[in-house]
C-alpha cells in the first residue's frame, strides 16, 4: 500500500484534537485505507493495542457491520468502550450508511472523551450539513485520487521485482498517468482494456450512487449530460446558460436552474472541483467566470468526445489537481481584461501559476510569462509547460510539469 504521507502529515496535527475530522473525496480515492493509515499511526504512536477498546474501527459497507447502520445498535455498541480515563479513538468508514449518524455522533462527541473521525463520499452530507447539525466542530479533509509522485510510487512497488530500483522511464510513467489518471484501482491494471472497464464501473457507480439516487434525480439522460459536458470542458468557464443552450433541442428542453442544481450535486460528489474567479487588483473574489476541473484524467478519457485544444486541458486539469491536493485553495485570476491561470493559496501564503502545454513561439512565451509581469506584486510566479526548461525572467520561474509534479519544493509560496 502506498502510504498517503502529505495527508496523514496534515491530519496528524487533529488525532487528539475534540474536533471531528471528517475525511471526504470521490468514491474509491483511497479513503478507507488512508482511515486504516491513521489507525496504523494512532496504535503505533499513541501505543493502543489493535484489541484494545480505545480504538474502534467499524467500515459500514462490510456485511459483517449491517446491524450497526441502525443508529440505537451502534449507540450500544460503541458507549461500553468509552472511558473518561482514556481517549478512545471512534473511527467510522462510509459513516453515512447510518441513518441519522449525526445523531450518534454527537452523542459521543459532546459528552465523551473521544476522537472521532469518518469517512464519506459526499461533501453535503459530510462537510456541510454534518459541520451545522454538529456546531461547527468539524474539521475536513479532501482527499483526491493519487498525484503524480504517489502514483510513481506505486508503480515502482508493484514493477519491483521487474525493474531495477530508480530505472523507471519518468516520461512513459507521465504520459500513462496524463491518460489513465490516478485511481488506485485504474493504476493497479496491466492492460488498457481492463483499465477502461475499471473506469467505466466507477463512472457509472458514481452517476447512480453518489449522485443520482443521493438526490433522488428523475432524469438520469440530463444529468449524464450535464457530467459529460463538464468532464469534456475540463478547465473551461462554466455557464448553466450555455449547457442548457447546449443539450436543449427539439425533443427535451433543460433549463439553466436545472443545470446549475445538476452541477451543484456532481461537485458534491468530488466528481469536478470549482475555481473561483479571483480579481487580483480588486483582491476580492467574483461571482462569474468560475472554471470546472474533472477530478481525475481517466475520466477525461473515458467520457471525452474530441475536444478542441485538447492537451491545454489535460496539463491545465492536472496542474490544478495536483494543487488541490497539496491543500491549497485555487482560483483562477483575472488583471483588468487579461487572466492568470491560477491564484494557489495556504495558510495566507500565496503563488501565481501560468501554464501552457508547450510554448512553440517566442510570441507564446511572450504571453505567458507577460501575464504574470503585469501582475506586478512580489508573491512568487510560475509558468509550467512541457517545454525543456525555459530561461526565467523578472523573477518568473519556468517549471518543466514532470518536475513540477515530482518535486513538491519546486513550487513556493510567499
Ligand atoms: N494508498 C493506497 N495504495 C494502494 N492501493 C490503494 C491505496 N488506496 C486505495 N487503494 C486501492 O484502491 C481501492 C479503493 O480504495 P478505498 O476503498 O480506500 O477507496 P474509498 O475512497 O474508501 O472508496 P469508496 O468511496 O468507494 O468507499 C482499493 O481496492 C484499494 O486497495
Amino acid at each position: 500500500m502506498i502510504l498517503r504521507t502529505q495527508y496523514l502529515e496534515r491530519i496528524r496535527p487533529f488525532y487528539d484534537s475534540e474536533l471531528i475530522k471528517v475525511i471526504t473525496g470521490v468514491r474509491r480515492c483511497g479513503k478507507s485505507v488512508l482511515l486504516k493509515q491513521i489507525a496504523d499511526e494512532i496504535h503505533a504512536k499513541h501505543f493502543v493495542s489493535a484489541e484494545s477498546d480505545a480504538l474502534v474501527f467499524v467500515d459500514f459497507d462490510d456485511y459483517a457491520n449491517r446491524e450497526l447502520t441502525d443508529p440505537d445498535k451502534l449507540y450500544r455498541h460503541i458507549k461500553p468502550k468509552l472511558s473518561d480515563e482514556r481517549k478512545t479513538y471512534l473511527l467510522f468508514d462510509e459513516i453515512q450508511n447510518v441513518r441519522d449518524f449525526e445523531l450518534v455522533v454527537n452523542s459521543f462527541n459532546t459528552t465523551d472523551n473521544v476522537s472521532i473521525f469518518l469517512t464519506g463520499s459526499n461533501s453535503k452530507l459530510l462537510s456541510g450539513e454534518l459541520a451545522t447539525r454538529l456546531g461547527g466542530r468539524t474539521v475536513s479533509f479532501h482527499v483526491m485520487p493519487f498525484n503524480f509522485r504517489e502514483f510513481c510510487c506505486f508503480k515502482e512497488a508493484q514493477l519491483h521485482s521487474e525493474v531495477p530500483e530508480g530505472h523507471l522511464d519518468e516520461s512513459m510513467l507521465l504520459d500513462e498517468y496524463l491518460t489513465w489518471g490516478g485511481f488506485p484501482l485504474v493504476c493497479g491494471q496491466e492492460l488498457a482494456e481492463s483499465r477502461r472497464v475499471v473506469l467505466d464501473n466507477l463512472y457509472n457507480s458514481i452517476v447512480l450512487r453518489d449522485i443520482i439516487q443521493r438526490n433522488k434525480i428523475s432524469s438520469a439522460t440530463t444529468l449524464e449530460n450535464v457530467l459529460d459536458y463538464l468532464i469534456a470542458n475540463s478547465s473551461s468557464t462554466v455557464s448553466g446558460n450555455n449547457i442548457a443552450a447546449e443539450l436543449t433541442d427539439s425533443v427535451r428542453k433543460v433549463s439553466a436552474p436545472t443545470v446549475y442544481d445538476l452541477i451543484r450535486y456532481i461537485e458534491e460528489a468530488y466528481v469536478v472541483g470549482r475555481a473561483e474567479r479571483y480579481d487580483i487588483r480588486g483582491k476580492k473574489k467574483l461571482r462569474f467566470e468560475a472554471k470546472e476541473y474533472v477530478c481525475d484524467l481517466g475520466l477525461f478519457h473515458l467520457r471525452k468526445n474530441r475536444v478542441k485544444d485538447e492537451w491545454n486541458c489535460v496539463v491545465e486539469t492536472v496542474v490544478y489537481n495536483e494543487l488541490i491536493s497539496r491543500g491549497m485553495q485555487v482560483y483562477v485570476g483575472k488583471l483588468h481584461k487579461s487572466k492568470v491561470d491560477f491564484v494557489a493559496e495556504r495558510d495566507g501564503r500565496r503563488c501565481y501559476v501560468q501554464v501552457a502545454y508547450v510554448m512553440a513561439s517566442e510570441a507564446t512565451i511572450d504571453r505567458e510569462f507577460g501575464a504574470l509581469e503585469a501582475i506586478g506584486d512580489n508573491y512568487p510566479k510560475y509558468v509550467i509547460s512541457m517545454d525543456p526548461v525555459v530561461a526565467g525572467r523578472n523573477g518568473i520561474t519556468h517549471a518543466r510539469l514532470i518536475d513540477f509534479l515530482r518535486d513538491e519544493s519546486l513550487l513556493r509560496l510567499g
